[in-house]
C-alpha cells in the first residue's frame, strides 16, 4: 500500500474516531440497532437455507402439510426480519436527529467563539456550507448508511459462510467473483471519495460566492458587473460539475458493474450446478438454495457499496467540520470580571449584591474591586494582521475617564485597528493595553465588551423588532429603558412614525430603514448599554442634513460622562475633543487639542484648511 493511501485510511478512522464522541451518548440504541439490522440480515440467510429442507423434504416427496408448516415457519421467521428492519430503522431516525442536534450545536457553539482573524480568512459561504453540505451529508449516511451497512454485512457474511456449507466447489469460484467486487470497491471508492471532498469545498465556494453577490447587490448593478460576476460563477460552477461529474461518474459505475460480475456468477453456478445435479453429485433442493444465496449475495454488496459512497462522503464532510472545530478559539486567559458595586461604611468599593448603578473590578488578588472608571491607556502598542506586517508600531496614547478623544488621520492609517485592539478583537504583538490601570489581557473579555459600546458606520442589525434590536445592548433592559434609550439617542421619533412603531419588524439587516435610522438604531443600542467607554466610528456615508443633525445630536447626548473614541470622518465634529491623535501609517504624528495642532500648522492644519485630504 503507497503511503499517501495508508495516510487517507489513516485519516478516515481518525476522523470516525473523533466522532465517535457524538455517538457515545446514545450507545445503548446504537447497539440495539445492531442487534435488530443483524436479525435481520441473519432472517434472509435464515429463509433461504431453509429452501434446502423444504423442497428435499417436503416437495420432492409431495408432503403438502409439511409444506404447509414450512411456509407457516418461514413467515414467522420473515415478519420478524421485517419488524426488526422497522423498530431499527424507527430507532435510527430518532438516533440521527439527537446526533445531528449536537453536532449542529457544536459547531454553532465554536464558530461563535472563533476568533475575527478566523472570519479575515475564511468566506461566509464556506462557513455556511459546513452548517448546510457538511451537516446534510452526514445526516443522510447516519440515517441509511448504518443499519444497511450493518444488514448487508452480516448478510454477506451469513451467505458466505452458508454457500460453503451448501457446496465448497461452486463457493470457491463466487469467491474469486467476490474478489474482483471488492477490488472494484476498493478502487472506486479511493477515487471517488477525492472528487466527493472535491465537490464540497467547490459547493462552498459558490455558495461563498453567491451569498457574496446578493450582498453586494446595489454596487453589482452600479458597476454593471453582471457579466463578470457571471463569468466568475461560470468558473466556480464549472469546477463544482467538473467534480461532481467524476464523483458521481466513479460512484455510478460500481452497482452496474457489481450486479455484471453476479450476473455472470449466476450464471456460471447456475450452469456448474444444474450439472451436478444430473450427475447426482448435489440434490435438487442444495442447489435451488445456493443459487437464492447467489442470487442475493449481489444485492448486499452492491447496498454495501452505495452506502460506501454515501458513507465517503459523510467522512469528508466530517473531516471539514472537524478542521473547523480544532481550530482554536478566541483565547481568554483573563480572570478579572464586573460586578455591581456599593462603597461600604469605611469608603471602600465593595462587591454588592445587586446592580446598584456602579461596577466595579473584581480581581482574584484583592479583597475590594477596583472602581469602573473607563481610563484606557495605550502603552508602545504594536501590531499587525500578519506578523510579516507591521500596522501599527510604537503607540502611546491615553483617554481619562470622561475624556473624548478623536482620531484622525488618512485611509488605512490604522484608525478602526486601534479600536479593534480595545475590544481585543485581535492580540497585540508587544506593548500593553490597560483598562483602569488592569491590562486588558487580565480582564475576561466578555466582561471587557460590556464595559465598552461600540457605534460602527456599518450598522449590523438582526431579524426582530425594533426593540428587540435596541435591546441588543442590553439583554436586561425593560421596554421603559429601550424607550429612553431611544430618547437619547433621537431615535424615538422615527420609530414612533413607523407604522408598527416599537414592534416594526427588521427586515434583512434593516433594509426596509434609511442608513441614518440605522444609525440611530446602533446609538441608541449603546446608549441602552449605558458603558463607561463608547467607540463611535462617525458615519461617511452621506445622510441627509435632518438625519445627519439627528445623529450627531443623538452621538454628542449618549456621549457625556463617558470616555469616548470617535473616529473622525470630518473634522467639524472634533473640535470639542480633549485630544485629537492625527495617525499616519500605524505612528500618531501629532497630538494635541484643535487649538494646539491648528497652531502648530502640521498635518493637523493642513488637513484642516484643506491641503490635504481626510479620506
Ligand atoms: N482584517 C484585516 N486583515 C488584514 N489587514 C487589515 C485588516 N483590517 C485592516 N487591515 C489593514 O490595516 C491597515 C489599517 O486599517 P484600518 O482599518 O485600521 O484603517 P483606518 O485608518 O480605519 O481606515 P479607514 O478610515 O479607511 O477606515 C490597512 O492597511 C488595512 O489594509
Amino acid at each position: 500500500m503507497d503511503p499517501a493511501s495508508k495516510d487517507k485510511k489513516k485519516n478516515i478512522l481518525t476522523t470516525l474516531k473523533k466522532f465517535t464522541r457524538f455517538l457515545e451518548p446514545s450507545k445503548y440504541i446504537l447497539f440495539l440497532i445492531i442487534l435488530l439490522s443483524g436479525i435481520s440480515g441473519l432472517v434472509g440467510i435464515t429463509g433461504s437455507f431453509l429452501l434446502r429442507p423444504i423442497i428435499n423434504n417436503y416437495i420432492v416427496p409431495g408432503d403438502v402439510r409439511g409444506l404447509g408448516y414450512a411456509v407457516a415457519v418461514l413467515t414467522v421467521i420473515y415478519l420478524s426480519g421485517a419488524l426488526s428492519t422497522l423498530a431499527g430503522n424507527r430507532l435510527m431516525v430518532r438516533v440521527t436527529q439527537k446526533i445531528i442536534y449536537e453536532l449542529r450545536m457544536d459547531l454553532f457553539h465554536h464558530v461563535d467563539s472563533l476568533p475575527l482573524s478566523y472570519y479575515d480568512a475564511n468566506s461566509d459561504g464556506n462557513i455556511m456550507s459546513y452548517f448546510t453540505n457538511d451537516i446534510d451529508t452526514i445526516e443522510n449516511a447516519l440515517n441509511s448508511c448504518f443499519s444497511i451497512m450493518v444488514q448487508s454485512f452480516v448478510t454477506v457474511i451469513g451467505s458466505i459462510i452458508m454457500m460453503f456449507v451448501l457446496n465448497v466447489p461452486l463457493t470457491l469460484f463466487t469467491m474469486v467473483c467476490f474478489v474482483v467486487i471488492l477490488f472494484i470497491i476498493y478502487y472506486n471508492s479511493k477515487v471517488s471519495k477525492q472528487y466527493y471532498a472535491k465537490r464540497q469545498q467547490y459547493s462552498g465556494d459558490l455558495n461563498g460566492f453567491a451569498r457574496e453577490m446578493m450582498e453586494g447587490q446595489k454596487v453589482e448593478k452600479v458597476f454593471g458587473h453582471e457579466r463578470e460576476n457571471l463569468k466568475s460563477f461560470h468558473i466556480l460552477n464549472e469546477d463544482l460539475r467538473i467534480a461532481s461529474t467524476k464523483a458521481f461518474a466513479y460512484s455510478g459505475v460500481m452497482t452496474p458493474m457489481v450486479v455484471s460480475i453476479g450476473f455472470i456468477n449466476y450464471t456460471f453456478t447456475a450452469s456448474a450446478g444444474a450439472l451436478m445435479v444430473i450427475k447426482g453429485l448435489i440434490d435438487i433442493g442444495t442447489l435451488a438454495s445456493y443459487l437464492i444465496f447467489v442470487r442475493q449475495f449481489s444485492v448486499p454488496v452492491n447496498q454495501f457499496t452505495q452506502q460506501m459512497n454515501l458513507f465517503l462522503s459523510a467522512v469528508s464532510g466530517m473531516e471539514r467540520i472537524f478542521t473547523v472545530l480544532e481550530t482554536e478559539p478566541e483565547i481568554d486567559e483573563g480572570e478579572i470580571t464586573l460586578s455591581p458595586a456599593k462603597t461600604d461604611k469605611t469608603g471602600n468599593y465593595v462587591k454588592a449584591d445587586d446592580f446598584t448603578g456602579a461596577w466595579g473590578w473584581e480581581t482574584p488578588q484583592l479583597d475590594n474591586l477596583i472602581p469602573l472608571k473607563g481610563d484606557v491607556r495605550f502603552h508602545d502598542v504594536t501590531f499587525g494582521y500578519d506578523s510579516n506586517r507591521k500596522i501599527l508600531d510604537g503607540i502611546n496614547l491615553y483617554a481619562k475617564p470622561g475624556q473624548k478623544i478623536a482620531f484622525v488621520g488618512s485611509t488605512g492609517a490604522g484608525k478602526t485597528t486601534i479600536i479593534n485592539l480595545i475590544n481585543r478583537f485581535y492580540e497585540i504583538y508587544g506593548g500593553q493595553i490597560t483598562y483602569d490601570g488592569i491590562d486588558i489581557r487580565d480582564i475576561r473579555k466578555k466582561d471587557l465588551r460590556k464595559s465598552l459600546s461600540l457605534v460602527l458606520q456599518d450598522t449590523h442589525l438582526f431579524s426582530g423588532t425594533i426593540t428587540d434590536n435596541i435591546r441588543y445592548g442590553n439583554l436586561e433592559a425593560t421596554d421603559e429603558e429601550v424607550r429612553g434609550a431611544a430618547m437619547l439617542s433621537n431615535a424615538d421619533s422615527f420609530i414612533r412614525r413607523l407604522p408598527n412603531g416599537y414592534d416594526t419588524m427588521i427586515k434583512n439587516d434593516g433594509d426596509n430603514l434609511s442608513l441614518g435610522q440605522r444609525q440611530l438604531l446602533a446609538i441608541a443600542r449603546a446608549a441602552v448599554a449605558n458603558p463607561p467607554v463608547l467607540i463611535l466610528d462617525e458615519a461617511t456615508s452621506s445622510i441627509d442634513t435632518r438625519t445627519e443633525e439627528l445623529v450627531e445630536a443623538g452621538m454628542d447626548a449618549i456621549m457625556k460622562n463617558r470616555t469616548v473614541f470617535v473616529i473622525a470622518h470630518r473634522l467639524s465634529t472634533v473640535h470639542n475633543a480633549n485630544a485629537i491623535l492625527v495617525l499616519d501609517h500605524g505612528h500618531v504624528v501629532e497630538r494635541g487639542t484643535h487649538d494646539e495642532l491648528l497652531a502648530q500648522k502640521g498635518r493637523y492644519y493642513k488637513l484642516y484648511h484643506g491641503m490635504m485630504q481626510l479620506t
